[in-house]
Order: C-alpha cells, then sequence, then structure tokens
C-alpha cells in the first residue's frame, strides 16, 4: 500500500515539475512569448477560455476586445495562438493563393469533422464545396427566389393575423421560423413547418441552443471531447446529453424518408400523378450522394449525411435570422433610417398589390446599405475564426511567426476597426453610398473572406432583400416591450440573445 502511494505521489510530482517547467518554457522561451498578452492565457489556454467563455459566459471576445485597446493589433490568446486585429492583416490571410487553413482543434469540436464547415483539410474542403456549391449558387438562387417570396408571403400573412387580435409579433421567434423553413426546404425538399405553428415554435433552433450553451467547452477542453467521441455514441449520449444526438436522430429520420420518396411519384389527382414542384427536390442530398457530382467525391453514408445536413442547416438559420433581429430593431431605433428606408420602399412600390421579388428589391439604393451596415454591425458569427500559419511561416510586421501557430480574427472587431469604418459604433447605413466607399466590401467580414467564405451569401441577401422590403411596405412597426439592455448579446459561437426576445407592434397599411 504505501509503495502504491508512493508511485503516485511520485506521478504527481512529476506532473506538477512537469507543467511548471512548460509553463516557464511558455512564458520565456516560446516563439511567441514577446507578444503582450495575460499570463493565464499565455501557459494555459483550457482555463483561460474557460475562465472567459464558460465562467463568465461568452464573454472572451469582449476581454480580448480590451486587451487590444491596451496592447494593440496582436495579443496572445494561448500558449500557441495569437488574435490579431488588423483589417490589412486578415486580407492577406484570406487573400487568393493564402495557404492559411482552419484549426482541426478548434473546428473538430464545434462541428461535425469532415463536413463542408468542419473539414479542415483543403483537398477534401475543395471537393465537399465542389459537390454543394449547385445547391447555394447566384443561379440556383435565382431558383430559389420564388420559394423565399412564398415564405415571405405566408410569414406576413400570420403578422396580419397578429395585427388583428391587437397582438406583439415576436420578431425573434418568427424570423427563426421563416429562416428554419427555408433552409429546411432547400435542404430537405421541405419545411420543417414552423411558420404555422400559433407560437412559432422551432424544435431545431431549441436543440441548436441548447448545444451552444456547451459550445465552448469543447475548445476549451478537447482532450475530453476527443474521449468522448471515441465512446460507443449511447455510452457518449448518457455521459454527454447534448441534444444535438436525438436531433441527429431526427434528421437521419427525415434523409431516409427523402431518399426513399425522392424517385416515387405522388399520387394525387385524377389524372393519376402530381407532378412534384422542383422545391421538393434537394439538390442538396442529390448531389452528395452522387458519384459523379465532383471528381473524387466518395458518396457519404448515412450518418456523414446527417452530419452535413446538420452543419448546413445550423449555417442557414439562426444566421440570416439574428441579421433580421438586429436589423429590424436598429432600423425602428433610428427614425431617420427609418424614414429613409420606407420612403424608398413606398416610392419604388407605390401599389401595395405590387409583387416586391429579390430582382426589384435588391435593385434599391438605400436598401442595399441599409443591409449592409446591418451585416456589419450584426456578424451572427462574431467571435474567433482560428486559422494556421502555413508551414513556411508568415511574416506580422517585423517578425516571422513559425508554421503551426494559430492566428485568430474576429468579425465583431474587424467590422467595427476604425481605420476601415469610422465611428464603427454609430449605424450609418449612408457609409455604403458614398462614392468614396466602394473599398468597403472587401473588409466586411461578416462571411469570412477566401476559400472559406460563406456558401450560403447568395441565398442570404434572397432572404434579407425580400424579407425587409416586403415587411416595410406591407407594415408600420415600433418596437414592444424591448430595450437596448434585451438586445445584448454574449457570444457562444453565435450571436446569443439572453434577454427577452425582442418583441414589435405592428400596423398594416393600406395603400
Ligand atoms: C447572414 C447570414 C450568414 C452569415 C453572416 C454567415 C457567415 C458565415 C461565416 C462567417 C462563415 C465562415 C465560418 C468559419 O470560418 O468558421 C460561414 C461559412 C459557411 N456558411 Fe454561412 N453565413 C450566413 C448564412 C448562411 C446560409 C443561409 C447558409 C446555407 C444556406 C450558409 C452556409 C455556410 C456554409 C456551408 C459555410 C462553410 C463554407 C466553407 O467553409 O466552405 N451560411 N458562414
Amino acid at each position: 500500500m504505501a509503495g502504491f502511494i508512493k508511485s503516485i505521489v511520485a506521478l504527481v510530482t512529476s506532473y506538477l515539475v512537469f507543467w511548471v517547467l512548460r509553463a516557464l518554457y511558455r512564458l520565456y522561451l516560446h516563439p511567441l512569448s514577446r507578444y503582450p498578452g495575460p499570463v493565464l492565457a499565455a501557459i494555459s489556454k483550457p482555463w483561460y477560455h474557460w475562465y472567459w467563455n464558460c465562467h463568465h459566459r461568452g464573454m472572451l471576445i469582449f476581454e480580448i476586445e480590451r486587451l487590444h485597446a491596451r496592447h494593440g493589433p496582436v495579443v496572445r490568446i494561448a500558449p500557441n495562438e495569437l488574435h490579431i486585429n488588423d483589417p490589412e492583416v486578415f486580407q492577406e490571410m484570406t487573400r487568393v493563393g493564402s495557404r492559411f487553413t482552419k484549426d482541426p482543434n478548434f473546428y473538430s469540436f464545434i462541428t461535425f469533422p469532415g463536413t463542408s464547415i468542419g473539414e479542415h483539410g483543403p483537398n477534401a474542403h475543395r471537393i465537399r464545396r465542389q459537390v454543394l456549391t449547385p445547391a447555394f449558387s447566384a443561379a440556383r438562387v435565382q431558383q430559389l427566389a420564388p420559394l423565399v417570396k412564398l415564405k415571405v408571403d405566408q410569414i406576413l400573412e400570420r403578422f396580419e393575423a397578429f395585427v388583428e387580435k391587437g397582438e406583439p409579433v415576436n420578431i425573434f421567434r418568427s424570423t427563426k421560423a421563416f429562416t428554419t423553413d427555408i433552409i429546411s426546404t432547400i435542404v430537405f425538399g421541405k419545411p420543417l413547418g414552423c411558420i404555422q405553428d400559433p407560437d412559432f415554435r422551432n424544435q431545431f433552433i431549441e436543440f441548436l441552443h441548447s448545444t451552444f450553451e456547451m459550445g465552448w467547452v469543447a475548445p476549451a477542453f478537447p482532450n475530453l471531447i476527443r474521449a468522448s467521441l471515441a465512446l460507443p455514441d449511447a455510452i457518449a449520449e448518457k455521459l454527454f446529453p447534448i441534444p444535438l444526438y436525438d436531433f441527429k436522430k431526427k434528421c437521419l429520420g427525415l434523409l431516409n424518408n427523402y431518399l426513399r420518396e425522392r424517385n416515387v411519384p405522388v399520387v394525387g389527382d385524377a389524372n393519376g400523378t402530381v407532378q412534384k414542384t422542383e422545391f421538393d427536390r434537394s439538390i442538396v442530398i442529390d448531389m452528395l450522394v452522387d458519384p459523379n457530382s465532383a471528381k473524387d467525391h466518395s458518396v457519404l453514408n448515412d450518418n456523414q449525411l446527417a452530419e452535413e445536413v446538420i452543419m448546413l442547416l445550423s449555417a442557414g438559420n439562426d444566421s440570416v435570422s439574428d441579421v433580421l433581429i438586429v436589423g429590424i430593431y436598429k432600423i425602428l431605433r433610428h427614425p431617420d433610417v427609418y424614414a429613409k428606408l420606407n420612403d424608398e420602399i413606398l416610392s419604388s412600390f407605390p401599389n401595395i398589390r405590387e409583387e416586391i421579388t429579390y430582382d426589384k428589391a435588391k435593385k434599391l439604393p438605400y436598401l442595399t446599405a441599409v443591409i449592409k451596415e446591418v451585416l456589419r454591425v450584426s456578424h451572427p458569427l462574431p467571435g474567433l475564426t482560428p486559422r494556421v500559419v502555413p508551414p513556411e511561416g508568415f511574416k506580422l510586421y517585423s517578425h516571422t511567426i513559425p508554421g503551426g501557430t494559430v492566428f485568430n480574427t474576429s468579425a465583431y472587431l474587424l467590422n467595427r476597426h476604425p481605420s476601415v469604418f469610422p465611428h464603427p459604433d454609430t449605424f450609418d447605413p449612408s457609409r455604403w453610398l458614398d462614392p468614396a466607399s466602394a473599398h468597403l466590401d472587401k473588409y466586411m467580414t461578416s462571411f469570412y473572406r477566401g476559400t472559406r467564405q460563406c456558401l450560403g451569401k447568395d441565398v442570404a441577401f434572397c432572404e434579407l432583400y425580400t424579407f425587409l422590403a416586403n415587411l416595410f411596405r406591407r407594415f408600420e412597426l415600433e418596437i414592444w416591450d424591448t430595450t437596448d439592455a434585451d438586445m445584448e448579446w454574449i457570444d457562444l459561437l453565435l450571436l446569443y440573445f439572453p434577454g427577452k426576445n425582442f418583441h414589435a407592434k405592428l400596423r398594416k397599411r393600406d395603400a
């Protein structure tokens, strides 16, 4: 027994000595030791990130903002990681031909590895992106525009019912119902039916949000999660009751239905069969299960298919609805912007019965400026997007940073960098209308840039233009029982609003 205790003591002592020596190395001899930042960050990523993102829920991004204010554009936020707040360095990291890659230690734990968003290897990513591009390309969005318009009409019809009852509309829930029904139609060939739910209930968003409650645990303690992933699903589910496991089962069911039904004609009217509409088909799934959809593409098994589908549903859902939520609130909080936007929409579409399509809406210059400004200030993925420095290293100002170092940037900070966006905290759509502002687009980082830029950008624009133009044409709006404090967010990988849901009171326009 005494021998056993001695061995344990020796083991613990060796580990402590190792830990202290490693901490000293990281503080004084590591290639990043010249960079400023907290001591805890330099010696231990897990505990530093746990402290700011788990203990102080979702606050690391604000602490990083304070560190940049104190130390300048480069701060050390982990032993091997820097956070860079310099728009020109970001341009360089994302330029054509850049060899920066996604950090697998982050993306393998917040996403499913191997999916469009999670894959870090440039080759595997290129193949997956090629497979999925036809489902999200600008040409495909032209075909999807009528679907988006249909969903806008359905949600605005629901809004009319609220107006008739004299009740405020829950903008938070209703916009999430809208985006969920669109992305589920794109991905599964059928909507999840949230727009029609009396309270806009949305099981997917509930799953997603409870998963993101645990979001930062994974990147803070990757070894713990790695161990859990190695366990069989049934045991992992018990140990880590992540709601996404349930959702994955539901997705597998929907996928199997789709695959079973996709070639079966629907029996319908007296003539025999009813032609399926174009939107009953999921180009996403069709391409993923087609071995010829890209060179070297291997057909996905059910599990991989469910994981890709979950990633697409997540990517295309909260992001657009958060832009709408922040956007509608900001517009209503700025009466000058609201008045100008109304003027433009009402004068462009004097007849209330005129169909406002995506093509028509995107020609409006002020609406375009409002959407860009809303995207700038809403940044649905506000925080870390870590990238690995290529093996040859990277010249950062006067020093070469070794390959394998991780560079983090954040849309929340880059979109508000005063060198590009003067008075960054002012909501000012007119900054996008200035003839001297043509360069601003390339500094907008809400969709990221380069080869890992958002694949759903065109779908997002179609939803934003169609929804906002029709909403403001058909209704007058005012904020109801919601304050700036309710709109404060924290960073749980996606924006998360701990306050009350944003509500608005609507009045129908007669003409
Ligand atoms: C306003 C709405 C949106 C914003 C602000 C947004 C933002 C982003 C950002 C910042 C990334 C890069 C993430 C990273 O590097 O960690 C990304 C990637 C991605 N987004 Fe979006 N997104 C939006 C809407 C959508 C929609 C509607 C879809 C799908 C229909 C979508 C699908 C994707 C996919 C598949 C990727 C991975 C692309 C790749 O790595 O090749 N997104 N998005």
